[in-house]
């Protein structure tokens, strides 16, 4: 992992993942196919206790979604959507399972505070592409065509503290893509964000995967209005997914779900 991924994610320190080596079932392969950009078969993964008990979070969790694609990771809280993204991220290892998500991937947390690091957009976007050995003028036009992608090129010498979080949010996306990254992990981006933001981001990350070369993002939300924009969703309940299918089939799955809730309740 990158320096710049690392500054984006960080594991939380509530977690405490088995720090045993994956077992022999646990593979790790890479563009197996190419029009499938995150797949995971079997996934598996514990939590030790601070008294010592194992805990299973994901049991068996499989799921697939294609190229270039916008999907959305629902279900009800504590359902393991966090835990997924941060496996399928490489921030935890899961216990058993395979996976293959493309490179290069990047997360991109709930709380815009915690990833825009640099003084201003122009650096903050920047900050990964050191490693590249560009120009001066390849760094400023990659950082402008990012801007451009998630709508915040008129932006790009402001101070980060001027900004709103979900243009922080949007500037974090812009440090992904400026790195050309092909699949963006996007945790709840929307829960610290007034309803403006939260629709301007989701445009944002729409308008991004429109403007650039393949690239797919995953969006953990609980918010059913946006699968308005999405390509496909994920259903999960207790560790697993249980459905997944494009976003007008997902809304009425989940909001028949909801409604039966509410029956089972009010009986
Ligand atoms: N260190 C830990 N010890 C025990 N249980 C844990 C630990 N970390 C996470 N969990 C549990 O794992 C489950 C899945 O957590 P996760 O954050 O992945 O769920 P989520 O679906 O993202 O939840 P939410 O929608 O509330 O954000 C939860 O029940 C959580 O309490």
């Amino acid at each position: 992992m990158d320096i710049s991924a690392l500054f984006r994610a960080s594991v939380p320190p509530s977690f405490l993942p088995l720090q045993s080596a994956p077992s022999s079932r646990s593979n790790y392969i890479t563009e197996r196919d190419n029009s499938i950009a995150i797949e995971g078969r079997n996934l598996n993964f514990s939590v030790k206790t601070s008294q010592g008990n194992l805990v299973p979070i994901l049991k068996d969790c499989s799921l697939s979604i294609p190229s270039g694609q916008l999907w959305m990771l629902l279900g009800p809280n504590g359902c393991g959507k966090s835990t997924l993204l941060k496996i399928l991220a490489g921030l935890l290892k899961p216990t058993s399972g395979t996976m293959s998500v493309k490179r290069p991937k990047s997360f991109v947390f709930q709380n815009p505070d915690h990833q825009v690091v640099m003084p201003t957009v122009e650096a903050d976007v920047s900050f990964g592409l050191g490693k590249l050995n560009l120009t001066e003028d390849q760094v400023r036009h990659t950082v402008s065509k990012a801007l451009d992608a998630v709508g915040m090129s008129a932006y790009m010498q402001r101070p980060v503290q001027t900004l709103s979080g979900g243009q922080k949010q949007r500037v974090a996306i812009a440090g992904a893509l400026a790195e050309a990254c092909k699949v963006l992990l996007l945790d709840e981006l929307t829960t610290f964000l007034d309803e403006t933001d939260q629709v301007g981001v989701v445009k944002a990350v729409k308008n991004s995967l429109n403007a650039s070369d393949d690239v797919t993002a995953l969006w953990v939300t609980h918010r059913l209005e946006e699968l308005e924009y999405a390509d496909g969703a994920l259903y999960m309940e207790n560790g697993k997914v249980v459905k997944q299918g494009d976003g007008s089939s997902m809304m009425n799955f989940i909001k028949a779900k909801q409604s039966s809730y509410i029956s089972q309740i009010n009986s």
